[in-house]
């Protein structure tokens, strides 16, 4: 494997640091208690039913025919919100909340997946095996997307057409049904107005625990307590729940009390990993266990480097953790190392359904290198609490690190630009410069903006390094690189923060 792998890291920290120290941005969504509903605007809605809604109606355009459509982000061009299968501003509201979640590496179509995985996993449903690496499409899909007042007959061809079966139609529409419910609002023929304040929206939940993803759907259903408005809505035509659920005489709606976290989890994992076709998605994402996180060389001047990182240890607290290095030239020598500290605060949690899972963050302390001796790779030895000793080192090849190009800590910030200051090694010969940032196209789509570096007019070589400069609009996700004619070397990328921590120094 190859390291660092950064949609596989981002992927994974948005997957489980949901709570505590270094938390991605999408959990919030879901606080408190799967109640927040957009800007924390009371409208009886929330972020879980919107945020699921909006995975099924990015997918539900796929043709299974020609594999194209899927989740692809296409939903969140006007053309496709405006369409009367997707009445409602949920759409709008999920991408507006769940974009800037989003990178160079984290498509927006994977942040939609992953805003429903949140949903669902966090608002009381099961843990679901998520993929990556969706691609972003860059036009509508062709529209696709099931209405509640088509025929039981038109549901199937849609569901069919999507790739699923009578059952998984059945399946899919009960799971999804679990949480929200319909708005006057939206669709004014199925439910009436409201004149309570704390529901302006009109919302009448599917069923009896509208915030939570349980079976109270199926079950309620089943009993004949349901209110749901698609089965005993006053409007018959619009009863499509009524229609779907029991269109095999009840054989699969039976079965779901029982198996319903089962199900769901299969059936929503099918439906966020149907793709375009030229899409490969990654294998199913399980917790990295040993994470270096941010690894990078900083030039600190004074012919120092400065290394600093930090490692997230997946549910324990090894006694001790010691970072060792290789200097350039490959050497190791027992100074080359250095113990890695644990601030208590510094704790995360996965939330994961099931499990009381804690991950605790241990930093680099403050290591100072000679720019001439350098490094050239990283490995950890790990004392467990038990005793026993473990080597994290990529199966003995070490974690590589480049310290051609690096950020300088003299980087900061001024009122008009970020004055990007960072250290090329004087020995190559670099034939091109840029820096990478992120920033979101008018459609909220991410997108990288690379801006070439010119070569210092006056360059001086300090301690074996030339010193570099470019000013920038925009510092988000900040990565340099240089380009040798044979090889390009680029410093991390940072997911949370930016290079020189949470956020850069202002210029004095
Ligand atoms: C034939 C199939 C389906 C039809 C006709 C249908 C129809 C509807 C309608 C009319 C609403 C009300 C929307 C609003 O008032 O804003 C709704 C809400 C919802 N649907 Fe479906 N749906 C279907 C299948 C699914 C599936 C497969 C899922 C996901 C797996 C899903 C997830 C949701 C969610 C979470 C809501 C709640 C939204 C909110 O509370 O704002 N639906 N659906």
């Amino acid at each position: 494997a190859t390291w660092p792998n950064h949609l596989i890291d981002e992927l994974d920290a948005n997957l489980y640091d949901r709570r505590g120290y270094k938390l991605r941005s999408l959990p919030a969504g879901m606080s408190p208690r799967c109640t927040r509903f957009a800007g924390n605007i009371p409208g009886g809605r929330t972020n879980a039913a919107d945020w699921i809604r909006a995975a099924f109606h990015d997918m539900a355009t796929y043709n299974i025919a020609d594999g194209t459509g899927g989740l692809d982000a296409s939903i969140r061009f006007p053309e496709e919100q405006n369409r009367p299968e997707n009445t409602g501003d949920g759409f709008m509201n999920t991408i507006i909340f769940i974009s800037p979640s989003s990178n160079r590496y984290f498509s927006l179509a994977d942040t939609i997946a992953m805003a429903m995985v949140t949903a669902v996993e966090m608002c009381g449903g099961p843990k679901i095996p998520y993929r990556g690496g969706r691609i972003d499409a860059l036009q509508p899909n062709s529209p696709g997307v099931p209405e509640p007042q088509q025929s039981i007959e038109e549901h199937i061809a849609s569901f069919a057409r999507q790739g699923f079966t009578k059952a998984d139609m059945i399946g899919l529409t009960a799971c999804g049904h679990s949480i929200g419910g319909v708005q006057n609002i939206a669709f004014p023929d199925i439910v009436p107005p409201s004149s309570d304040q704390s529901n302006p929206q009109g919302n009448v939940n599917f069923d009896s625990t509208g915030v939570l993803f349980d079976n109270k759907i199926a079950t309620e259903y089943l009993d004949g307590t349901t209110q749901n408005p698609l089965v005993v809505g006053r409007n018959s035509t619009t009863n499509s729940d009524f229609r779907i659920f029991n269109s095999d005489n009840n054989v699969t709606m039976s079965k779901y009390p029982a198996v319903f976290r089962s199900k769901c989890a299969e059936l929503l994992a099918r439906m966020v990993d149907t793709v375009p076709k030229e899409v490969t998605l990654t294998d199913v994402i399980q917790p990295i266990l040993f994470k270096p996180v941010g690894v990078q060389l900083i030039w600190v001047g004074g012919g120092n480097l400065a290394l600093t990182g930090e490692v997230r240890v997946w549910n324990a607290l090894p006694s001790r953790v010691t970072v060792k290095w290789k200097a350039r030239d490959g050497r190791s020598d027992p100074a080359f190392s250095a113990v890695l500290k644990h601030d208590t605060s510094h704790t995360s949690d996965p939330l994961m359904p099931d499990s009381t899972i804690t991950n605790r963050w241990l930093d680099f302390p403050s290591i100072l290198i000679s720019s001439t001796q350098s490094l050239s790779s990283l490995s950890f030895e790990v004392l467990n609490a038990d005793g026993t000793t473990k080597v994290e080192d990529l199966g003995g090849a070490g974690y590589p690190l480049q310290d051609v190009i690096m950020v300088a800590n003299t980087t900061c910030m001024s009122p008009t630009d970020v004055k990007v200051r960072f250290a090329i090694r004087a020995d190559i010969q670099p034939i091109r410069v840029y820096a990478k940032t992120d920033m979101f196209d008018e459609t909220r789509r991410p997108t990288v903006v690379t801006t070439e570096v010119a070569p210092p007019s006056n360059p001086t070589i300090v301690a074996g390094y030339t010193l570099w400069e470019v000013a920038l609009m925009s510092a988000s996700h900040l990565t340099l690189a240089v380009d040798t004619g044979g090889k390009t070397y680029e410093t991390p990328f940072i997911g949370n923060g930016s290079p020189l921590g949470p956020s850069l120094p202002k210029c004095p």
